[in-house]
């Protein structure tokens, strides 16, 4: 009879609590789909109770990544504002780009959880508040700026040398290049020399350092992983992390170099304060950033961080942006041709190396560039923001705080902007200049405003350099390369990835030109 009784309370007291978390939950779902801020706004109902909704899409579907596509044909069905999450809504609204990414006296804030994931809490790409952004970039624009650029541009004319030696060699040998690879290698040394003083000299190797640049890539597979478990993560200590995952160990072992790398520089530099005889040879930006920073800005850690977005945002993209170009001027005869014509006249002699102002002056490369820029939709990232003013958009008001976002991806490839939009297709910036300025009013790789790319001189150089001596210097062939396989932005994973199949744009050097 006792025992009984007692079961019959262990049942009773089980099923309360089973009825709170049913009530509690019943409860929160109702909120959510009625009385939350964002109710009014169109979209899935699953979207707006929780977030595994897009959980489901970017980490459990195969490729994962895959909610910036998703999002996309929501639109179709939605309209251009939806509901993307319980807290957050994407507009896809050509006229209200520069709304959400804007400038000026405007401030726009992080929304926190869309960089949870990135690794690098202390970076200016991950500051939360407007003002310490502000400052953050503050401290790096003067080494971005144009005529930053300009000033650095024999170091990237060497590094583009050595390039060309490189698949000179390879031309040699008869073998194979992988282009993804070689650009990630030049764009890496590149900006790790700008960074650091000290470049990583991944070209040297002859075979362009392609395992370490493979294997690399694998950090940015963990980035879905690290988006939604981020917190967690936090708590296990790194050595049995590195051991869970080959990938997780690789984005681990970066951290690390970037770690170490900055906690050298800072020796050196208080060794120079301390020592004035003491001399450093190479300036280098973050060298310079110690002087201009207040004292808990340069905190190793914090310079580690900031030094992992430098490098990952200012490598794999102008890379993916170059290999992609290389593939559609090598798979269109007609748009080789008329590269070609143009660039053997600014550079009658294929040996010459002629000034970047020269080759930015040239129409159909800076067409060719744009395209590549465009097809190659490289950040397919949502980067959510939050204004202080609330926002009006048609006759939805957002409130002040409420995490928005457009995809710079999908805005270029917005079919209401370029006819057949996935057509690579130089000729669509030439000719009739009010049509130009429309595409260019509308032209937004970069991201815009405040927190758009720092890096856009460095790339544009790199991008004009490289690909003006590539095709002036080398006859090429694509090697078994298919555009849906290794070339096209399919997956989001901060920057796009092309599928996980991917043999990279692989070219057989043919021959060297005159
Ligand atoms: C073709 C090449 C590149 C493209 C298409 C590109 C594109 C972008 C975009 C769209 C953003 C905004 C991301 C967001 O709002 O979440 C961004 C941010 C950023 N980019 Fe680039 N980028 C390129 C090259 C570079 C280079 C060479 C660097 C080297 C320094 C760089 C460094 C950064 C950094 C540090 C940020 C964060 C800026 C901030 O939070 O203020 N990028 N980039």
């Amino acid at each position: 009879m006792t025992q009984s009784l007692e079961s019959f309370k262990t049942i009773n007291l089980s099923g309360i609590c089973l009825l709170a978390v049913a009530i509690y939950v019943v409860s929160f779902i109702i909120y959510r789909l009625y009385f939350h801020p964002l109710c009014g706004i169109p979209g899935p109902r699953l979207a707006a109770i929780t977030s595994w909704y897009e959980t489901y899409y970017d980490l459990f579907k195969t490729p994962s990544g895959q909610y910036w596509n998703k999002i996309d044909e929501l639109h179709k069905e939605y309209g251009p504002i939806i509901r993307i999450n319980p807290d957050e809504i994407q507009i896809h609204d050509p006229e209200f780009y520069n709304q959400i990414y804007a400038g000026g006296s405007t401030k726009r804030h992080r929304y926190a959880r869309s960089v949870s994931g990135n690794g690098s809490p202390g970076s200016m790409a991950s500051a939360v508040s407007h003002d310490l952004h502000r400052l953050r970039r503050s401290s790096l624009n003067p080494f971005f700026s144009r005529a930053a650029v300009l000033r650095l541009e024999e170091r990237i004319q060497s590094r583009v040398r050595i390039l060309c030696e490189r698949l000179s060699s390879f031309l040699q040998r008869g073998e194979i290049v992988d282009m993804s690879v070689a650009m990630t290698s030049l764009t890496l040394d590149i900006i790790t020399e700008y960074s650091f003083g000290e470049s990583w000299n991944l070209m040297d190797n002859d075979d362009l350092s392609y395992n370490f640049i493979k294997v690399m890539r694998g950090g940015f597979e963990t980035l879905q992983v690290r988006k939604l478990f981020n917190s967690a993560i936090q708590l296990v200590p790194p050595s049995i992390l590195a051991w869970s995952s080959l990938n997780m160990k690789v984005f681990l072992e970066f951290k690390y170099r970037c770690f170490e790398t900055c906690r050298l520089i800072k020796i050196a530099h208080n060794d120079t304060k301390a020592n004035s005889t003491t001399r450093q040879t190479q300036i280098n930006l973050f060298t310079e950033a110690l002087d201009r920073l207040p004292e808990e800005e340069i905190e190793t850690q914090r310079l580690a961080d900031e030094a992992l977005v430098l490098i990952t945002a200012g490598s794999e993209t102008t890379s993916r942006a170059l290999a992609t170009l290389i593939y559609h001027v090598l798979r269109n005869p007609h748009i080789l041709a008329n590269l070609r014509q143009e660039l053997d006249t600014a550079i009658p002699n294929a040996n010459m190396e002629v000034p970047y102002l020269t080759l930015e002056a040239l129409p159909y490369l800076t067409a060719t560039i744009r395209e590549s820029l465009r097809v190659s939709a490289l950040v397919p990232n949502r980067s959510l923001l939050t204004a202080d003013e609330p926002l009006q958009y048609k006759q939805w008001s957002l409130k002040p705080g409420t995490a928005f976002c457009m995809n710079t991806s999908k805005y270029l490839l917005d079919a209401s902007i370029y006819s057949n939009p996935t057509m690579f297709d130089p000729e669509r910036w030439l000719g009739d200049t009010r049509r130009t300025q429309k595409l260019l009013h509308h032209f937004a790789p970069f991201s815009k405003g405040h927190r758009g790319c720092i890096g856009m001189n460095l790339a544009y150089a790199e991008l004009y350099l490289v690909s003006a001596y590539i095709i002036r210097r080398f006859d090429m062939r694509l090697y078994d390369v298919i555009r849906e396989r290794d070339v096209d932005t399919v997956r989001d994973a901060f920057i796009g990835l092309p599928s996980i199949e991917s043999k990279g744009v692989r070219v057989e050097m043919i021959r060297k030109r005159n």
